[in-house]
């Protein structure tokens, strides 16, 4: 899936440094430096943009097999590409649900087929989501889409036991329990974050103590076992102490933030619209600032989008009957840009970091997330963080319009990406 032709970028800032160009071609970079001799390649004009490695995102649904009305492999790849992604991991919750290695094959070669970026099935941690017995995680480790990464993701694996059991069998081949973190009887029928806004609207919580006590359970697990743990989009201050404490004792756990948890607080539910009902859910500020400062201390590894697309006839209606989630990939960047770039709190070299290196190791894809250098795969985001756009869900490669950041004005703006050298976009157009 490399592409014959040759490209020359033209005087983008690596990482946010001087501008260079970079010479891609046979699917690697060939050359980096300033005033390259273009030689017959097409010149890409990025001026002003920062080149940053191709984005991997550790949590995307797809929606498919099943739900074919909200995503598809092929509408969601070209959301990825849109949104500056070369890489990402499909969440298991489909229907049937990708418990087996038959199921993880099928998403893995229509990944390939749709060519826009590179397409990681996750597993099942339990067969069915239901969290009574294992999955095959043999098998769909050992299946042409090498799963790494297993989530019951929508679903927390509850049970210590069977926690402790996935934690172990995961060893053998250097793989991850990627652990939605939601002790399920503590947030029967919740709605919305248990706080002031909960109270006032007359919703069901949902306390974050029902988060954290599952990620410090896991993270004991882990260590005892010495196993990895991943804790997907964590949501409240208490998590990210307890995850900055686990580390500090040697625990081999990793977290993800998502965009909409850097951005948006609970107030929003006051509007009783269901586009922003999310599982977690949206949080205070406190918890905004304190997941800032867990992401640029690296307390909190990588930001993952749980884009989680829905129609509109599961959004469009009463906050209690709604289905829980967001849009993310075409709008991650933005958002990443705005709390944490502009802010002050990350450079660019950190962006790429969170968002491609660190994903990509997590996941153990070693062709993803490597340095722009001579040599490696080209695999590169072009981005213009000084173009502004207000967000238009109706202009989105999604099926889905289901984004919490409608007419909302972000900063930045995907000029280019590329994979493996061919533009999957190109000015700002899917390819
Ligand atoms: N994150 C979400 O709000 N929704 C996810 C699954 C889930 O975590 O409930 C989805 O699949 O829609």
């Amino acid at each position: 899936m490399t592409d014959t032709k040759r490209y020359l970028i033209r005087g983008a800032r690596v990482l946010g440094g001087e501008p260079t160009d970079l010479l891609l071609a046979s699917g690697r970079i060939e050359a980096i430096g300033p005033g390259l001799d273009a030689d017959g390649a097409e010149v890409v004009d990025a001026a002003g943009a920062i080149a940053l490695p191709g984005l991997v995102d550790l949590h995307t649904h797809l929606r498919e097999p099943g739900r074919e009305d909200a995503e598809t492999v092929a509408t969601g790849s070209r959301a990825a590409a849109m949104g500056g992604y070369t890489a990402v991991f499909a969440m298991a919750n489909t229907d049937p649900v990708a418990d087996t290695a038959g199921v993880v094959e099928q998403v893995w070669r229509l990944g390939r087929e749709a060519g826009y970026c590179d397409v990681h099935p996750v597993g099942a941690v339990t067969v069915g989501l239901r969290g009574e017995q294992l999955a095959e995680l043999g098998a769909m480790a050992d299946s042409p889409a090498r799963v790494r990464v297993f989530s019951d993701d929508g679903m927390c694996v509850s049970d210590a036991l069977l926690m402790r059991r996935a934690l172990e069998y995961v060893k053998a081949f250097d793989g991850v329990i990627a652990q939605h973190a939601q002790e399920p009887r503590l947030t029967e029928g919740a709605q919305m974050n248990e706080g002031v806004v909960s109270d006032r609207l007359g919703l069901a919580g949902w306390p974050a103590v029902a988060e954290e006590a599952i990620i410090a359970r896991d993270c004991l697990l882990a260590e005892h076992v010495g196993s990895r743990l991943h804790v997907c989009h964590v949501s409240t201050k208490g998590s990210v102490q307890i995850i900055r404490w686990a580390k500090s004792r040697g625990c081999d756990v990793t977290a993800e933030v998502t965009p909409h948890h850097l951005l948006l607080t609970d107030d929003l539910a006051e509007s009783y619209d269901p586009v922003y009902k999310v599982n977690p859910p949206l949080r205070t500020a406190e918890d905004v600032e304190a997941l800032r400062e867990g992401l640029a201390d690296g307390t909190i590894d990588i930001v993952a989008t749980d884009h989680a697309p829905h129609p509109s006839e599961a959004k469009e209606t009463e906050w209690s009957q709604a289905a829980m989630g967001m849009l993310g990939l075409e709008t991650a960047l933005s958002v990443v840009q705005h709390t944490m770039v502009d802010t002050g709190l990350l450079d660019w070299a950190g962006v790429a970091q969170r968002m491609s290196a660190v994903p990509a190791r997590i996941g153990r894809v070693p062709g993803q997330g490597r340095p722009l250098a001579v040599g490696e795969p080209a695999n590169v985001t072009l981005y213009d963080p000084a173009a502004t756009r207000v967000v238009d869900p109706a202009a989105m490669a999604s099926k889905s319009r289901n984004s919490p950041y409608a007419g909302m004005r972000l900063p930045g703006r995907v000029l280019a990406t590329f994979l493996r050298g061919k533009p999957t976009v190109l000015d700002g157009k899917i390819q």
